[in-house]
């Protein structure tokens, strides 16, 4: 496939957004970024506290998010986002920025392209069984685990026409991996 500039490993919490987006940016050699990096403040005290954040709360991160891909894109850095983006409007912005409409026309009548990444989304799936065991163990994390079922509730996986590839969360990492780098070939 044409290689993208960015990939986003995208899931729940405790899928292994942030362990597969780190091995896999170190295996390509392109940047490494976790969105959790960039939540402000107030979302990560929200979730600390167990209440699961809206959209209004997810948005302004989103669009960030966007700037970052596209600065880096644009530069010719190759990045992997390791990213919940656990809804279609979510991937949409990380992909166009926030203004996720149709093309609109300017004054001259001829079309305006939306400033737009393009990304490859690697959805890392699994059961609510092995996914909650996981973050059961994982230690030193402000993600409590009681929100997991309201990652599920609202999680829309990836479907056409989005470019994208699942992955059982079953595999182990360097199947992972591989799976991703055969993927990108
Ligand atoms: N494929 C895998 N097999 C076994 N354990 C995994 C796998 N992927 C991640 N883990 C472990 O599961 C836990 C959650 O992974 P993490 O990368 O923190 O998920 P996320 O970033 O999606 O919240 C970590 O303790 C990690 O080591
Ligand atoms: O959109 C959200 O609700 C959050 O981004 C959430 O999906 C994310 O999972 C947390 O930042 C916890 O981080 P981990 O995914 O690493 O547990």
């Amino acid at each position: 496939m044409a290689v993208p500039g960015a990939l986003l490993v995208m899931g729940v919490s405790g899928s292994g957004k942030s362990t597969v987006g780190a091995l896999l940016a170190s295996e390509l050699g392109w940047k490494f970024y976790d969105a959790d990096d960039y939540h402000p403040e107030e979302n990560r005290m929200k979730m600390g506290k167990g209440i699961p954040l809206k959209d209004q709360d997810r948005i302004p991160w989103l669009c960030n998010l966007h700037d970052i891909l596209l600065r880096d894109v644009a530069s010719g850095q190759h990045v992997v986002l390791a990213c919940s983006a656990l809804k279609k409007v979510y991937r949409d912005i990380l992909i166009r920025g926030k203004d996720c409409a149709p093309l609109k026309c300017d004054e001259t009548g001829k079309d305006k392209q939306p400033a737009e990444v393009k990304l490859l989304v690697v959805h890392l799936s699994g059961s609510f069984e092995v996914i909650s065991r996981r973050l059961l163990e994982r230690k030193g994390h402000f993600m409590p685990p009681e929100l997991l079922q309201s990652q599920f509730d609202i999680l829309e996986p990836p479907s056409a026409p989005e470019n994208f590839i699942q992955i059982s969360v079953d595999k182990n990492l360097s199947e992972i991996i591989a799976t991703i780098t055969e993927t990108l070939k």
